[in-house]
């Protein structure tokens, strides 16, 4: 049992390889954790699933695990918050509870020749003004789309009335607030805004968006703010407790970094890498193919939008080593690799696993070793996964400078592979600026309790938050900039190689 005092707040993030459950005192100090990591599934290149069910049982799992690791009770939680990876689809028989498919994952290719057609049929510009999205396989209508239009007899089940359609915040809810038997059918306005089905003017569903989609707005669920109370925990150790937030997991960590004000920015390195910068009330259009998206609206206050970065591929890479490659056996290991040789020997990796997000979205890009010659070894390559991070960093600095015209002062840094201080270096020497990580690194989960405990009147307002935000670790660039400009070359030239692999006959 922690020392803290409560009450307290529980936060849910279900994350692309895990799910966690955190308990959090009134100095956003973490009580407890649990957490359980669920099944990958890739059934052809490209395509990733996972069991919304076994998700469903994980949460279950965690939720149970944190509050007895806490030894507390529900009527000593105030409220909890959800937060998510976001774009990850699911659509399930609303009568039995029963999802109809795996859950198409955001990394998921296989509607790149969908998005092609819609792109040809409706135009990109379309989808891009009214939904602030580039038209790609990442976002979650093309996704639904997908599942109508092959899982056998489901259109006419979702015409019927029986299907829902959620990404995984909606998913959790719905279960938790009591499943088939009244459970609340919701989204937060973070959430939908990465479906490319929501107009991000007027923050509801877009019919005409919806209906060039082919994805009927009646399976859709209803979009809430962030922060407010949805419903209320039906069964298990939270029964009773209200849920009082959701969010998309990198707004949540934008909002856990205390990014409230327009023009502050975070980047978080987890399984992939988003960077967010809070733009305020502007939606600002990207002309550098960032996305615009919403960073949090908190009840009935106006909406605060934000700019952002999206890397597909960054931690991944890492696992990608460990387990497909077998280099190291665990994902810290590679830093001591990487340690043992000077540089990356010539070799700069591309990873387009998923193809490239920011700044690029080509989707017909797949991963390179570019500059291979003898003498590399698996250690230069180790470097070269790590560099692969921070160039792919430096590309969405390099586009948010330009489409806002502000300057980064700093960097401000979460996320699992923040514990690597050789990526930490290496980041700080290619953005050309101080990389400065926080006391608490489990900011999406914190940010999805702050939202929750601001909802239900445990924090009286913003300004409580930021007085809890603390430096751990600063990194400060150390490499001359006429090497930074040099290796930069070489990463740009690697990343023109990796376009134009897949061709339309291998997208169909
Ligand atoms: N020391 C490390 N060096 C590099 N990568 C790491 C390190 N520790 C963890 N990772 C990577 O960070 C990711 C896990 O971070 P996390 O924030 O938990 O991710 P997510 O929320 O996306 O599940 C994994 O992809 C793992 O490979
Ligand atoms: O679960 P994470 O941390 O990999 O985040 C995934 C993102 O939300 C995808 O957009």
């Amino acid at each position: 049992m922690s020392h803290s005092t409560g009450p307290f707040i529980a936060a849910i993030d279900q994350g692309t390889t895990s799910s966690r459950c955190i308990v959090f005192d009134r100095d956003g100090r973490i009580v407890a954790v649990d957490q359980k990591e669920h099944e990958q599934i890739f059934p052809k290149p490209g395509w990733v699933e996972h069991d919304a069910t076994e998700i469903w049982t994980n949460v279950q799992e965690v939720v149970a695990g944190a509050i007895a690791k806490a030894e507390i009770t529900a009527a000593d939680v105030k409220a909890v918050g959800i937060t998510n990876q976001r774009e990850t689809t699911v659509l399930w028989d609303k009568n039995t509870g029963l999802p109809v498919h795996n859950a198409l994952v955001w990394q998921d290719t296989r509607t790149d020749a969908l998005c092609k057609e819609l792109g040809r049929n409706v135009g990109q510009d379309r989808f891009r003004r009214e939904t602030g999205l580039p038209l790609a396989s990442y976002f979650a209508g093309p996704k639904a789309r997908w599942l109508l239009d092959n899982v056998e007899g489901l259109r006419e089940r979702a015409e019927a009335g029986d299907i829902l359609f959620g990404t995984m915040d909606s998913w959790v809810i719905w279960n938790l607030t009591g499943g088939a038997q009244g459970g609340v059918h919701v989204t937060d306005v973070t959430n939908a805004s990465r479906t490319m089905l929501m107009n991000l003017h007027t923050l509801e569903w877009d019919p005409k968006i919806a209906e060039s989609m082919e994805v009927p707005t009646d399976i859709l669920p209803e979009i809430k703010s962030s922060a407010e109370v949805y419903g209320h925990v039906k069964e298990g150790v939270l029964a009773g407790v209200p849920v009082a937030s959701a969010l998309g997991d990198q707004q949540a960590a934008l909002f856990g970094q205390t990014c409230f004000a327009e023009g502050e920015a975070k980047s978080t390195y987890g399984t992939g890498t988003f960077m967010l910068m809070n733009t305020g009330d502007k939606v600002i259009n990207s002309y550098s193919g960032l996305l615009t998206t919403v960073g949090y609206k908190i009840g009935d206050q106006k909406p605060v939008y934000a700019l952002e970065g999206s890397i597909a591929v960054t931690g991944s890479l890492v696992q990608w080593m460990r387990d497909q490659m077998g280099m190291i056996k665990t994902a810290a290991e590679i830093e001591t690799l990487a340690l043992s040789v000077e540089d990356n020997g010539g070799a700069y990796f591309v990873p387009a696993f998923s193809g490239l997000f920011a700044p690029y979205w080509r989707s017909d890009a797949r991963g390179v070793i570019a500059g291979l010659t003898r003498y590399v070894t698996k250690a230069h390559i180790a470097r070269a996964v790590l560099e692969a991070t921070a160039w792919q960093t430096r590309e969405i600095t390099d586009a948010m400078t330009k489409d806002s015209g502000v300057e980064l002062a700093a960097l401000k840094v979460d996320g699992g592979m923040t514990s690597n201080n050789l990526l930490m270096q290496t980041l700080s020497d290619f953005v050309d600026a101080p990389v400065v990580r926080p006391m608490v690194a489990e900011t999406t989960c914190l940010g999805a309790a702050y939202a929750a405990g601001l909802a239900v009147g445990f924090w009286p307002d913003t300004d409580a938050l930021r007085a809890n935000w603390r430096r751990a670790a600063e990194w400060t660039p150390r490499m001359p900039a006429e090497q930074r400009d040099r290796e930069y070359k070489n990463w740009l030239k690697a990343v023109e190689r990796s376009m134009g692999w897949i061709d339309d006959e291998d997208a169909s």
